[in-house]
């Protein structure tokens, strides 16, 4: 569950993730990590989302590494456990497009 994807398999569900999202809004693979910049109205609605976000990865066991000024949250997501990308972040993933209002 856990184990970290190989080349191909991080980029089999990074194609899967990205398939409904148009090109401005798809997420990379940078540096080890499964990356998005989010850009929401305003600070609220950003903040909301987070607040959203966090009680789903307290339920996951799964903790996004993430950066918010004002309306903009830039989101990176690894497994620390498996020493890269795993299953669970494209999960965390779909799940925070999910909570896109
Ligand atoms: C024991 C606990 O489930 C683990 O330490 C979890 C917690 N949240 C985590 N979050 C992330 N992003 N990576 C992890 O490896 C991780 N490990």
């Amino acid at each position: 569950m856990t184990a970290k994807l190989n080349i191909d398999e991080a980029n089999n569900a990074l194609k899967d993730l990205n398939s409904c999202l148009s090109e401005d809004k798809k997420w990379i693979l940078q540096d080890g990590k499964l990356t998005k910049s989010f850009t929401f109205r305003n600070f609220i609605r950003a903040f909301g989302w987070m607040t959203e976000v966090a009680i789903w990865a307290e339920k996951l066991k799964h903790h996004p590494e993430w950066f918010n000024v004002y309306n903009r949250v830039d989101v990176a997501l690894t497994t620390h456990d498996a020493g890269g990308i795993s299953e669970l972040d494209f999960k965390l993933a779909a799940k925070m497009e999910s909570l896109l209002a």
